[in-house]
């Protein structure tokens, strides 16, 4: 036995490893005496001193504690060896080794059901020291390597059951086939109503159990409710028929007698067996997360099955790894709406994540909503707005993810959330149609959301949040007044929906801990970027929910949606026009470019123009009007958004006259012009020219792309500004 050697705690339902040589018991609580504080007189004044405990000291107080039988204080279980596991002040974990597993058992069942704290231990050999007063935590360990899979339950969430009888609609053969393959057995009329206080030990109660029907058996007993029936797992469905045919109708009077003597009635009267299974939920829960050596430490590894927080509901894969890119890349892309930093103020300063508000901001300084979109700062963008024709949502969403139309993609996936049957235990079906507000939060890592239910008269039932980029733990605080204090910790995957409403909404506080790195299934990973998506229902004064304000104009910005911002450039643009351009450049020029037709009415315009005019020719593509502005005395300033396109207007091939028509040709006099044109990638929304500074513009066969009127305005604008 060496102070390496690795422990796993053993929950109350797990049968005890009979071949564990010894029983270990681990305690937890402040070993060392409190810093005496003396108060000199008048003057209040606190004198420290040092704790002049150290590990010598306390290892023989210990060992006197618990290497003895002291009768009179009912601890009549003496251990072979006390270690303790740390080895400065105040000294907190300390593990305890016994002769056999069942006395570190009764040990640890005398500990808690004393309630003892160290005070009392200390006081059994007369130690007079300040000691502390809360209860001692007692864990019973194991060196056993972890339970299979299939028996590795959580603390916090052992499995649902039921029984397996005919249900309507039911095949007959198929429930006979799975009675057949379970290993789970529902046992009634076993346990006592009215039991004595020290009865409801859990290992205990599974301890005399276990001896009735078979050492190994697992017991999942409701000790909350003190029910009279329990649920046993046996290592196969043959030792579970095999105990059915045994116990069936048995009677019987079963006792458990402590370590004192004392004999508790466990069960009496006759046993009623039958065959039971997990449920569907049960199923889906992940291994238990106890490290090694560390019993009871809390990790970030459950679904929401394993929480059991009524109202939690967690999808994984709610949208498709496809959707989430798209999502992302609107979402987190140069045309992200994000809030004004000066819009995210908490009491303790500015909240460091960044946030995105539609349909109505969450003013975090009030915690509610603003309700007047015209006040100054509750502009935000409408909710985006699905446009999907008479096609279905899913193929909606589905042609928008291949043409990358992002906005469109957010839309489409909060239309499927408004539409989604959610299960809700006890109430069945219920969908959030309602919802008419999105958040969206940008958690770099190390950045968190403190604990708090979002404000109950600002947000409806059902709050919905979207993960995705980086998967995160998120935590849960119980602000119940009989639960106070319970925390749960849910994993939410990137791609997954978390649904909390009811208990989870309102009785439950969430936050996500400000840190670098989670530790999933025992593993510390390191968070990424993760982009989350809040979608509630906001609620007026009187507690209606709030009109849906939407629209399909994409992007998305603050202000009146009317007067959408000319300067960004819709995802129409730049997917159907910008990177077809890019896309096809070459190919363009060669069929139709240079060879193609000018417009007469723009030669006529361009050769009216004085000699010596310099001409912009905004959205000039490949050039194709170049040589009818140098032939007309002119110089010409080429700009357009397509690289590629631009490239052309100065490839060899636009430098050769091969296959150009004498009438489209570059007269020797003006080939030097040819040979470097001048050119620049510009968004005709802004051309990169003096105002003034050239004596015409053409901008030809250009407006046509521009998706909106604002957008088309302003490039007329751009056009003018430069001849003005
Ligand atoms: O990021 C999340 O998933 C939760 C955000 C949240 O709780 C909130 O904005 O109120
Ligand atoms: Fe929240």
């Amino acid at each position: 036995m060496t102070q390496t050697a690795v422990f796993r705690s053993i929950l109350p339902h797990e049968p005890i490893p009979s071949e564990d040589q010894h029983g270990y018991l681990y305690i937890q609580g402040a070993f060392c005496p409190k810093q005496q504080r003396r108060y000199g007189g008048e003057h209040q004044q606190e004198e420290q001193e040092e704790s002049y405990w150290t590990v010598e000291t306390l290892q023989t107080a210990l060992s006197r504690v618990f290497q003895h039988n002291f009768a009179s204080f009912k601890f009549p279980v003496a251990a072979m060896q006390v270690q303790l596991l740390d080895t400065v002040a105040p000294f907190t974990k300390v593990r305890l080794i016994y002769k056999t597993p069942l006395q570190a058992l009764h040990a640890l069942v005398v500990i808690r059901q004393r309630k003892m704290t160290i005070q009392h231990l200390f006081q059994s050999i007369d130690l007079d020291e300040h000691l502390g007063s809360r209860p001692i935590q007692a864990t019973l360990l194991t060196q056993q390597p972890q339970l299979p899979d299939t028996m590795a339950w959580t603390r916090s969430s052992p499995p649902k059951f039921r029984r397996l009888l005919l249900r309507p609609g039911e095949s007959e053969t198929l429930l006979q086939e799975e009675r057949e393959a379970t290993r789970f057995v529902f046992v009634s009329n076993l346990l006592q109503n009215e039991h004595d206080t020290d009865w409801d030990e859990p290992h205990w109660v599974a301890q005399a159990i276990r001896s009735a029907f078979a050492v190994d058996v697992e017991v999942f007993v409701n000790y909350k409710s003190l029910s009279k029936y329990c649920h046993l797992g046996f290592r196969s469905a043959e030792e579970a028929q095999h105990a059915i045919a045994t116990h069936q109708g048995k009677q019987v009077q079963w006792k458990w007698a402590d370590a004192t003597g004392t004999e508790h009635l466990i069960a009496s009267g006759m046993l009623f067996l039958d065959y039971a299974a997990i449920t569907q939920r049960s199923r889906r829960r992940l291994v238990r997360g106890d490290g090694p050596g560390e019993p009871s430490r809390s990790e970030c590894t459950s679904l929401t099955a394993d929480v059991q927080i009524p109202g939690l509901v967690l999808i994984p894969d709610f949208v498709s790894p496809e959707e989430e890119a798209v999502l992302l890349a609107v979402l987190d892309g140069p045309h992200a709406p994000w809030a004004p930093a000066q819009n995210t103020p908490t009491d303790g300063g500015t909240i460091k994540r960044s946030v995105q508000h539609y349909g109505y901001v969450f003013d975090y300084r009030t915690a509610d909503v603003l309700r007047d979109r015209s006040d100054s700062g509750a502009d935000c963008p409408p909710m985006p707005a699905v446009n999907p024709g008479n096609k279905p949502l899913e193929d909606f969403l589905v042609d928008n993810v291949r043409e990358g139309c992002g906005w469109e993609v957010v839309a489409g996936v909060i239309e499927r959330v408004r539409r989604t049957k959610f299960i809700e235990e006890d109430d069945g079906e219920r969908s959030y149609a309602t919802i008419n507000q999105l958040t969206v939060n940008r958690y770099a890592p190390g950045e968190g959301i403190g604990s708090h239910v979002d404000t109950p008269s600002a947000f409806g039932d059902g709050l919905i949040s979207i993960s995705l980029g980086s998967g995160i733990v998120m935590e849960f605080n119980c602000v119940q007044e009989e639960t106070k204090g319970l925390r749960k910790q849910v994993f939410l995957p990137p791609r997954s929906l978390l649904l909390m409403s009811k208990e989870a909404r309102y009785s439950w506080k969430h936050m996500i801990v400000s840190r670098m790195t989670d530790t999933i299934n025992g593993e510390v990973v390191r968070r990424g970027t993760r982009i989350s998506l809040t979608l509630r229902t906001a609620l007026d004064t009187d507690g209606s929910p709030m009109a849906c304000v939407e629209s399909h104009s994409f992007p998305p910005c603050w202000g009146n949606p009317d007067l959408l911002s000319p300067l960004a450039t819709p995802d129409c643009e730049r997917n159907h026009v910008h990177a077809v351009y890019n896309a096809i450049a070459t190919q363009w020029h060669h069929t139709r470019g240079k060879r193609g037709v000018l417009w007469p009415g723009a030669t006529h315009f361009l050769q009216k123009l004085p000699p010596g005019s310099v001409v912009a020719d905004v959205g000039c593509g490949d050039g194709k009007y170049f040589p009818a502005i140098w032939e007309a005395g002119s110089y010409v300033i080429g700009t357009d958004i397509s690289l590629p396109l631009l490239e052309t207007a100065t490839s060899a091939a636009s430098l050769s006259d091969e296959g150009v028509p004498e009438s489209r040709r570059v007269s020797e006099r003006r080939r030097h012009l040819r040979n470097r044109p001048a050119i620049a990638v510009a968004d005709c929304m802004s051309v990169p020219l003096r105002a003034g500074s050239c004596d015409a513009a053409i901008c030809i066969a250009v407006m046509h792309h521009l998706s909106n009127e604002s957008r088309r305005r302003r490039c007329i604008e751009e056009l003018t500004k430069v001849c003005i």
